[in-house]
């Protein structure tokens, strides 16, 4: 897997631990030649990958909605302009190997649940993470898991999408 696609936060008003992980994430998508994929606004956590990737070799390729244009990331070795937020969703799809959503808020809510809506109907079979850094995303995946229980969700979960929850469990999932 060498397109990784990465869904994150637009904030920098978080708790250091995600700003560290994110970096870490960043560095070693480059040390092993990756691509990164994602959003490319100079904000956020998209901007600490972006730089750390980009800093340590990755390629760095940021799909830029037209309006949000000119706040684009300087870390960039490929800008793809999109038309608007859903056709950007589908183009880091198309171009990435894995998708992997680190924490975020809605913005990102919205992009790793396009992917996984994706596969369920079988749009695509790419894998989908959960970085679950400090146990961000655990209470969302409980209520999955009871969604599930319930019948709303009729595959499994795990054929749906994966969960890191530490930087090797994570390293493991992109082998
Ligand atoms: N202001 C934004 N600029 C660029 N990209 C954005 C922005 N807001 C959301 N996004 C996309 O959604 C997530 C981040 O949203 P959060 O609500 O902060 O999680 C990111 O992956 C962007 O692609």
């Amino acid at each position: 897997m060498n397109s990784i696609g990465v869904f994150c936060s637009a904030s920098s008003n978080i708790d250091a631990i995600y700003i560290d992980f994110a970096s870490a994430f960043g560095q070693w998508l480059g040390e092993n030649k990756k691509t990164l994929v994602y959003g490319g606004v100079a904000r956020g956590l998209m901007e600490v990958i972006a730089k750390s990737a980009n800093l340590a070799g990755a390629k760095v390729i940021g799909v830029v909605p037209k309006k949000l244009q000119e706040h684009a990331s300087k870390y960039l070795n490929e800008k793809l302009i999109t038309e608007n937020l859903s056709d950007r969703k589908d183009t880091i799809l198309n171009r990435s190997d894995v998708l992997i959503a680190l924490p975020g808020g809605v913005g990102t809510l919205d992009e790793v649940f396009h992917v996984i809506a994706g596969k369920y109907i079988g749009l695509h079979n790419k894998k989908v993470i959960f970085y679950n850094i400090n146990g961000y995303y655990s209470n969302l995946l409980t209520c999955l898991a009871e969604y599930k229980r319930e019948g709303f969700v009729g595959s499994n979960l795990s054929d749906l999408y994966e969960i890191a929850n530490t930087e090797n469990e994570l390293k493991m999932l992109l082998k």
